[in-house]
């Protein structure tokens, strides 16, 4: 299989990078592809989205900590969903820099894991769901990636904020992954109404070509259908297949993974 690990990864707080994530794997489930999600953020909403299992209902259960701190192995902490696998996160991941105390192994720990469970064998595609800051789990993910997706909401704020997260790729790129690429940026929340939004996807446009990058035709619409699918734990594809942002995950899933058909 020729497995392509994603990071999707924004310093930026709630611009949509779980909500990409489980929408990705989804979609790519109703594809046929064999999907895993590792999820880095310790607030743990995309294990909580996809009903696994996490240290915060069960004190017993096996996540990505343990994984990281080598107490468990990659098989052991992947719980198998209905339309995907999941590795799930530890509400105590916030702590992980007091684990990984080897300053030199530890940027690679991720990636090491990820090759001795053999996950490129038996996965289609993976998507590493990061936390909110560019902090020790981003870099893990960035350095174990093949190459990072970026969500971000048509605001200044998230404009900026992409341009600190590609320092962060510009200093994996020159040390821990110099094959890291970024897919492009996909706009969140989008309402092309506004004259603001457009102003500022002008100017994602402008950053995105200095970063050697592209934001991606294909924006995603504001809608309730995902917080409404989101709070009755249902896949957005089956349970509100025709709302806006089924239909705008859809066509991201195509420009993403297969342009030739877009
Ligand atoms: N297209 C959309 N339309 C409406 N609501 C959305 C959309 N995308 C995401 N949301 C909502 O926005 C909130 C933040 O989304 P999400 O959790 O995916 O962001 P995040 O970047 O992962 O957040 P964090 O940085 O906290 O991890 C959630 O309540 C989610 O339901």
């Amino acid at each position: 299989m020729s497995t392509k690990i994603y990071a999707i990864a924004n310093q930026k707080g709630g611009v949509g990078k779980t909500t990409t994530c489980h929408c990705l794997a989804a979609g790519l489930h109703a594809q046929g592809k064999k999907v895993l999600l590792i999820d880095l953020d310790p607030q743990s909403n995309l294990s909580v989205l996809c009903d696994a299992v996490t240290d915060a209902v069960n004190k017993d259960a096996v996540t990505m900590l343990e994984l990281l701190s080598d107490k468990s192995t990659f098989p052991d902490v992947i719980q198998t969903m209905e339309d995907y696998d999941i590795a799930p996160a530890s509400m105590y991941l916030a702590s992980i820099d007091s684990v990984l105390t080897d300053p030199i192994g530890r940027p690679f720990k991720l990636a090491e894991k990820i090759t001795e469970g053999n996950l490129r064998k038996k996965y289609d595609y993976i998507f590493i769901d990061c936390p909110p800051a560019l902090g020790t789990l981003t870099s893990l993910a960035i350095v174990a990636a093949d190459s990072v997706i970026i969500p971000a909401q048509a605001d200044i704020l998230s404009l900026q904020g992409v341009s600190q997260l590609y320092s962060t790729i510009q200093s994996a790129r020159g040390h821990a992954n110099k094959s890291l690429k970024i897919s492009g940026i996909v706009l969140t929340r989008f309402n092309a109404r506004t004259k603001i939004s457009r102003e500022i996807h002008e100017m994602f446009l402008t950053a995105a070509k200095q970063m050697n990058t592209e934001v991606f035709k294909t924006q995603i619409r504001e809608g309730t259908a995902i917080k409404e699918t989101q709070a009755s734990g249902e896949n957005i594809f089956k349970a509100a297949g025709n709302s806006n942002v089924a239909q705008d995950y859809k066509s991201l899933i195509k420009e993403i993974f297969f342009p030739k058909e877009a």
